[in-house]
């Protein structure tokens, strides 16, 4: 757990909202290069592009340094899904919310994920994505909650374990706020009351 301020947290951009901090940006970054330099080192030898496939709107923002921390050459893909609705514990029953642009066959992708919770939303989307035929088919996660994970997933590699709590920042987000906060962090409980 991380002190408020120690960070240059952008000035009171949600004034009291962030209870605290679980991981910092400089820890985030550097994880986040850590990944990206083993995912370079797994597909050196491949001869085509690596096809990077995000899942909106949570895995923006790791994607975007991620791709940009590879030194392989990537390609981007986004796909949008909804388990949830209006509520906070996912169902389950996945809705493709946008599709892929393009056909994946014979391509080597890779998901990139924001967090694993339960894990069925990441479960349902990689057979969906198999049943496309893809050369090779991994799966990177920036964060995973080991508690409440349901499904039992192959995972290429996780960021960072986390407790069990609702996080925000870095992407993800409540009632789509927060998503630009440079660092994972939880929220005051009165942002949930009043919200
Ligand atoms: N802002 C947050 N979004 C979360 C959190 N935990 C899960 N999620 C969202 O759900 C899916 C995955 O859910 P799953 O139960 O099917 O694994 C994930 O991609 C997020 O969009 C959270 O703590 N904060
Ligand atoms: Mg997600």
């Amino acid at each position: 757990m991380h002190d408020k301020k120690d960070f240059a947290v952008p000035a009171n951009r949600y004034g009291d909202d962030v209870e605290a901090i679980l991981i910092g940006e400089k820890e985030l970054q550097s994880r986040v290069q850590e990944l990206a330099d083993m995912v370079s080192e797994k597909y050196a030898d491949s001869e085509q592009d690596l096809l990077l496939v995000c899942v909106l709107k949570g895995a923006a923002f790791f994607l975007t340094d991620f791709a940009r921390k590879l030194s392989i050459p990537s390609e981007l893909e986004f796909m949008a899904v909804s388990s949830y609705g209006a509520s906070t514990s996912s169902s389950g029953v996945v809705r493709i919310l946008k599709d892929l642009d393009r056909d994946i066959a014979g391509r080597n992708v890779l998901i990139v994920e924001d967090i694993i919770d339960s894990g069925l939303t990441l479960s349902w989307l990689i057979r969906n994505l198999e049943g496309r035929n893809p050369a090779s088919l991994n799966v990177v996660t920036l964060l995973r909650k080991p508690e409440v994970v349901k499904a039992d997933i192959d995972l290429l590699d996780v960021g960072f374990d986390i407790p069990n709590e609702f996080v925000i920042g870095y992407g993800l987000d409540y009632a789509e706020r927060y998503r630009d906060l440079p660092y994972v962090g939880t929220l005051h409980p009165d942002v949930y009351t009043t919200n």
